[in-house]
């Protein structure tokens, strides 16, 4: 899977632009403030219907106009398109047709982040994790977003009830349920961690030989004890407190060296490599099972890395197969490996060298 064409109009800084990138390996290059990041912005814009930049959509609209519009043809055929005028209107294609839902378009396009944000993933809380299996297990299985969004509306729902401090038997008796779903999603994303594993091993070894790092999933509460039966001896706590203190919402993916969480231990060009490890295994695992791979974004390739870990990071990039957009002040810092397409950008003007 792969872009065959994108088409951007006044998002950001980029007024047009119309490329077609190379099924391989893409370099965007400018200066500081040129649009590089724009570009990588507008492709993940069309794959989750969001900036992972901003929340709020009038900002990537270019200044002074109405509306940006974002068009992809995908290699096998699909077509993409996103439209959000500055009122809050937004209108989303798939080969021409609304979709049910926004999720639609990620099923379609599966990408993968590397930028300097994503250190997020090791150093803030469970959460960045949790999206991250999420994301594999998703993908994996056409069940995962129902089983996924019954379970978030079943928590939800009893949390309202506990904030309410509604008797415990208006409580208890959606338990079964939210049981259901929550040992399902925990299935789900169990079997995604177990088919990641090997692959992050295999990664692993090539970015961090030296480094013993264990992956663990946790899935939200002690395995031991059945959910349903967590649910009832929980409940007056959970009461007090005015929330579901655990559960599958609370699961996490835990990364040790030497029994200490990765991120005090790795120094920071460990923990990019770590992250760009994570990334890739999952898109490779998706690549084995589905047989669709990923697309790869890295913004800011160089950054943090000397030059054997970015050359290790551009050949594992390169043997994925996968189509990957990288972005880069100095072309120069990444000559190790040969470029299908190079753009360059300069004041939001793109072009193919
Ligand atoms: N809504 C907008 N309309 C027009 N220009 C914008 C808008 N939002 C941001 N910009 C400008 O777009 C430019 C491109 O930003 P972008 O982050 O893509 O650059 P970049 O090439 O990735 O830079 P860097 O190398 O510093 O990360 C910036 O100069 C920014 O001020």
């Amino acid at each position: 899977m792969a872009l065959s064409r994108l088409q951007i109009h006044h998002f950001r800084n980029i007024e047009t632009a119309s490329l077609e990138p190379a099924a391989g390996l893409n370099l965007i290059y400018g200066d500081n403030g040129s649009g590089k990041t724009s570009v990588l912005e507008a492709i993940w814009y069309l794959s989750l219907g969001r900036s992972f930049r901003t929340h709020l959509a009038q900002r990537v609209i270019q200044y002074e106009q109405p509306q940006f519009t974002l068009f992809t043809r995908l290699s096998e055929g699909d077509r993409l398109g996103i439209q959000r005028q500055r009122d809050g209107d937004n209108d989303v294609r798939i080969n021409g047709e609304r979709p049910q839902r926004i999720s639609d378009l990620a099923a379609r396009l599966p990408l993968q982040l590397i930028s300097p944000e994503s250190f997020a993933l090791l150093l803030d809380g469970p959460k960045a994790r949790r999206e991250f299996i999420d994301w594999g297990a998703f993908h994996a299985d056409p069940q995962f977003i129902g089983v996924w969004s019954r379970y978030r509306r079943l928590l939800k729902q009893r949390n309202q009830l506990l904030k309410q401090k509604a008797p415990q038997r208006q409580i208890a008796v959606w338990d079964s349920q939210m049981a259901h779903y929550g040992d399902w999603l925990t299935r789900l994303r169990s079997d995604w961690v177990n088919s990641l594993n090997g692959a992050l091993e295999g990664i692993i070894s090539q970015f961090l030989p030296d480094v013993p790092i264990r992956v663990s999933f946790s899935q939200g509460w002690d395995a031991r004890t059945p959910l349903e039966l967590l649910l009832s001896q929980g409940l007056e706590r959970d009461i007090q407190l005015g929330y579901t203190v655990s559960g599958p919402h609370k699961a996490d993916l835990r990364l040790r060296v030497e029994k200490l969480p990765a991120q005090d231990n790795l120094s920071r060009g460990q923990l990019k490599l770590l992250v760009c490890a994570l990334k890739i295994a999952q898109g490779q695992v998706l690549g084995q099972q589905q047989h669709r791979g990923c697309l790869y974004l890295v913004d800011d390739l160089a950054s943090e890395l000397d030059k054997d870990r970015r050359t290790l990071l551009l050949q594992q990039l390169q043997k994925t197969g996968s189509q990957v957009f990288v972005s880069a002040i100095e072309p120069a810092q990444l000559a190790m490996v040969p470029w299908d397409k190079t753009f360059h950008v300069e004041q939001g003007r793109i072009t193919e060298q």
